[in-house]
């Protein structure tokens, strides 16, 4: 095999040591064995370029392993690229889809291009004719990407297909049959658990009232939409293996006798909660964020007036209905955990800030929610079906993905998927610049400080991104901003129609724009004419995030591509983490201390790094609980005969 560019083994070098070089420098030795065939391909006609692809699809199908046309594939997929879209696929990114193919988590920085590298790997995948799957963070991702790379796919005579919300059975069916298909996690996984569910109606011969749940009375309609769980690529795999998987996708039975008795006992603990005292009638455990009624609060709750229907309830079960409202009252915050649309509790993705769309919170939380906000309960019990996400990609016969940040996750994602996390080189060298961290004594001084720092940016001219934890934040943000007269644009869920737009002018000359965590995730911002010259896009970041990965992300908006970009981090004593990472003790002693000072403070860094570990941790091991018991319980259905993905109790 040819050698590899002096230029590509340098960078291989800079970026990974021991088994994983060897690997890259296996791999890199096919990149110019497909710079080899690309003369002769680029002579080629359309017509001719797709007769290629379709031999070479043809020879898949004979059974010739996919690693023996990966070279082949590649080269066809680079020239459709350069055809189609006018973007030659990089040195680096065929590096990074090699790896892709190869089972292992390619590692690209943010602004690589890893739509278009995904091409590469789902290309080759979809040969074999049994469906290539890639699974973005939202509908919106998916959608935008399939239409981005339909062109290449199309030239070499693929299908392609899109998964969205509300698409009816016979779309879906249509997009799953498609050589390659682009869709969220938790269509794919509803969509698995539906069929699921189908297949069983179909198996017991009998229309029970799962029908109208399917969406299928039709007869054509009765039948699965998923072919075999083969291919996946992860788009963010550590957004969405690691993230996401803590929440399980449920799809619910109808309503009972004991769900109606439950609505209003969910709905009488909201009213009454307000009444209980912290320290006079519950405890509040920082740490694992319980409340626990004391004997002043028991009794209380035995003095209320109740609904007649809770009659049927025993007192043990009204505490937990009484202990579950409290903790959502202290805890989950309108706006910024869930926001209220269209009469249903959605949540806010903490980690993309975006709308969980069809995921609800366990353990009652989501009906006590619901119940806060005065809107209709629905219910938590009699649960038809439910799948993790963890379950869900665990299924497919072959798991790979791409993340701009899986380092820090590396270890988790090889314990539970078992896929190695590999670091792929920049294509140009990174030169966005960190500006010296500032640390606040209180909140009100650090978003005071964050304006200014803000109009020094936009005075000079350059565009400037903020990123926020949540809505309401953003929107105290965007209060302090139009106080001083500086015009800037707000993105957060509430506008995701105009995302795309906020976007695309986010890196243009003196615009400002304060967004949650939402641009944190396949943002791409161009900048404007002239805006290189002045420096590129400045990125203040307000708060730290329970995850290092989601910080770097937000990072990573600017210094796309070589581009040149700074950001700087801004923290209070006062912030969330601190106390989440520490407990309340300590952070009630740096909050009083952060009362007391005045100005921007030095050597309290550290701290807040040290208390998001903390926090990492204890996510790491919730989930390594979480995943214990769904393999225990799924044992169990298994030894019963029970379908672990239909027959779950809760
Ligand atoms: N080979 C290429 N030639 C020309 N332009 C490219 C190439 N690859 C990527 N780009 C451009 O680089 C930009 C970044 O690509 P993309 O948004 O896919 O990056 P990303 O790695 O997904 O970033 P993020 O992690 O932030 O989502 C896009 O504007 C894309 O068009």
């Amino acid at each position: 095999m040819s050698t590899i560019p002096q230029g590509l083994s340098r960078k291989i070098q800079a970026v990974a040591g021991g088994p994983t070089h060897r690997r890259l420098a296996k791999w890199a030795s096919y990149v110019p064995a497909i710079g080899a065939l690309e003369p002769a391909l680029q002579e080629l006609s359309a017509y001719d370029l797709r007769k290629e692809s379709l031999s070479l699809r043809y020879r898949a199908r004979s059974g010739e392993p996919l690693d023996r046309l990966l070279i082949e594939a590649f080269a066809l997929v680079r020239e459709a690229g350069r055809r189609t879209l006018g973007m030659r696929h990089f040195d680096v990114q065929l590096l990074g889809g090699a790896a892709v193919h190869h089972r292992s988590i390619a590692e690209m920085q943010t602004g690589e291009g890893k739509t278009l590298t995904a091409t590469l790997p789902m290309y080759l995948a979809a040969l074999e004719g049994k469906g290539a799957h890639l699974a973005t963070v939202n509908d919106y991702l998916a959608k935008r990407d399939a239409d981005l790379m339909k062109p290449i796919y199309e030239a070499l005579g693929l299908s392609v297909g899109v998964i969205q919300g509300q698409q009816p059975q016979a779309d879906r069916r249509k997009a799953y049959h498609c050589d390659v298909t682009y869709g969220t996690s938790n269509e794919m996984g509803f969509d698995f658990l539906r069929d699921r569910l189908l297949k069983r109606r179909i198996d017991e011969g009998h229309r029970d009232l799962f029908g109208e749940m399917l969406g299928g009375q039709a007869s054509h309609n009765e039948k699965p939409v998923q072919r075999d769980l083969h291919y996946m690529l992860v788009d963010e795999a550590d957004s969405i293996l690691i993230d996401e998987a803590r929440t399980p996708l449920i799809i619910s039975a109808l309503p009972g006798e004991d769900e109606k008795i439950a609505a209003e006992a969910y709905s009488w603990a909201a009213e009454v909660a307000p009444k209980f005292i912290e320290d006079e009638h519950y405890e509040y455990e920082h740490k694992e964020k319980r409340v626990d009624l004391v004997l002043e609060g028991r009794q209380l709750v035995r003095e209320l007036p109740k609904p007649s229907a809770t009659d049927k309830l025993p007192l043990s079960t009204i505490y937990e209905y009484i202990e579950r409202a409290i903790k959502v009252g202290r805890e989950m915050i309108l706006d910024r955990h869930y926001v209220v649309r269209d009469g249903e509790i959605v949540i806010v993705d903490e980690f993309t800030g975006r709308l969980a769309e069809g995921r609800k919170w366990r353990a009652g939380i989501h009906q006590a929610i619901e119940a806060k906000e005065g809107v209709e309960v629905t219910f938590e019990t009699n649960q038809a079906a439910r799948i993790t996400i963890q379950d869900l990609f665990l299924r497919y016969a072959r798991l790979t993905g791409m993340t701009g940040t899986a380092r820090s996750s590396a270890r988790e994602l090889r314990k539970i998927y078992k896929t190695y996390v590999v670091p792929i080189p920049t294509n140009r060298p990174p030169i966005r610049q960190q500006l010296p961290t500032q640390v606040y004594g209180t909140a009100e001084a650090k978003w005071h400080a964050i304006v200014d720092d803000v109009m020094a940016e936009h005075q000079k001219g350059r565009p400037v991104l903020v990123g926020t934890r949540s809505i309401d934040k953003s929107e105290i943000l965007s209060r302090l901003l139009e106080a001083k007269g500086l015009v800037h644009t707000v993105l957060n869920a509430r506008y995701i129609a105009r995302e795309a737009e906020i976007v695309a002018e986010a890196g243009q000359h003196g615009k400002i724009t304060v967004a949650t965590n939402m641009a944190g995730r396949g943002t791409d911002i161009k900048l404007g004419p002239g805006v290189e010259e002045i420096g590129g896009l400045h990125v203040v970041c307000t708060e730290l995030h329970e995850s290092q990965r989601i910080d770097r992300q937000l990072i990573g908006r600017c210094g796309r591509q070589g581009d040149p970009g700074t950001y700087r981090q801004f923290l209070s004593l006062d912030d969330e983490i601190l106390l989440l990472g520490f407990g309340p003790k300590k952070a009630k002693r740096l909050l009083e201390l952060g009362a007391r000072s005045e100005g921007a403070l030095s050597g309290y860094e550290g701290a807040f790094r040290r208390a998001q570990q903390k926090v990492e941790r204890k996510h790491f091991r919730d989930r390594k609980v979480m995943l214990y018991f769904e393999k225990e319980r799924q044992k169990m259905q298994r030894q019963m005969s029970q379908d672990p993905y239909l027959d779950t109790a809760g």
